[in-house]
């Protein structure tokens, strides 16, 4: 397959509301961040409303969709009240992601094969208003099938354990989750779904996962925002930006 669609970047923005929560008041503040991503090239806004607001409020939201003129991608747990949050905003994108409440960050995708029904019935209030379903799911070959079969528009392929073998030297079981992630990528891609990824993505482990010709989008928060103490927001960003299209070229 050859590789010739630009590869877009979603910023996540959850934790510029990480270091506002840490402190309460209003600064730094996640919308002003995500227009000073929009102008510094993103293509796409991530944001990821947890149940228990921990960076991300609702007022973020609001926001967010009154003032991104780019794409906003809803991340959400499928639950009534989130679903009732995407059906009022109506957001370019809904992603649905599993949460756990004591997690740290989002541990592993979704299980749509062991919930498809429930899932199937969850997500078709959200395309009929409009919304691309997004489900965040690992590389698992009946987690993409399930996912063609409830009819989402997208999967995102959870890059996160790829990212921590990478972390911790472990590179067969790194080089062995990459393959997995390009296995899965072309298996959702032949089965009709559009393949985003992200999850712990950096400057070194972007570039063998925008290489991949399936993958048409990849959403990047944590690293980028921790970068951009030490090169401001812009510039972390087009470095990004750079390497996906070095990747890609
Ligand atoms: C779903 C996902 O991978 C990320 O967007 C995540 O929402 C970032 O926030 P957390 O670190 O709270 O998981
Ligand atoms: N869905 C993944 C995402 O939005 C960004 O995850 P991270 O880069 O903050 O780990």
């Amino acid at each position: 397959m050859a590789t010739t669609e630009k590869l877009r970047l979603g910023v996540n923005i959850d934790h510029v509301a990480t270091v506002r929560n840490a402190r309460g008041g209003a600064c730094p503040d996640p919308v002003r961040a995500a227009k000073l991503a929009e102008e510094a090239g993103a293509d796409g806004i991530t944001a990821h409303l947890r149940e228990d607001r921990r960076h991300i409020v609702d007022a973020d939201i609001e926001g967010l969709i009154a003032a991104l003129e780019c794409p906003l991608n809803f991340e959400m747990a499928a639950t009534a009240e989130m679903q009732a949050i995407a059906l009022r905003h109506r957001p370019h994108a809904a992603c649905i992601v599993p949460e756990k409440r004591e997690e740290r960050t989002t541990e592993g995708g979704l299980d749509v094969a062991g919930d498809e029904t429930r899932l199937a019935g969850f997500i078709a209030p959200l395309r009929e208003a409009g919304c691309r379903v997004s489900l965040f799911i690992g590389h698992e070959p009946r987690q993409i099938e399930a996912a063609a079969r409830i009819g989402a528009a997208v999967v995102e392929l959870h890059t996160g354990a790829y990212c921590d073998f990478h972390a911790e030297g472990d590179f067969a079981r790194r080089d062995a989750e990459l393959e997995a992630l390009r296995e899965g990528a072309a298996l959702a891609h032949s089965l009709g779904l559009e393949v985003h990824a992200g999850h712990g993505l950096t400057y070194d482990t972007v570039q063998p996962v925008a290489a991949m010709p399936e993958v048409v989008e990849l959403n990047i928060g944590h690293f980028l925002i921790g970068e951009s103490i030490f090169r401001g927001l812009g510039p972390a960003i087009a470095e990004m930006r750079r390497l996906m299209d070095e990747a890609r070229a």
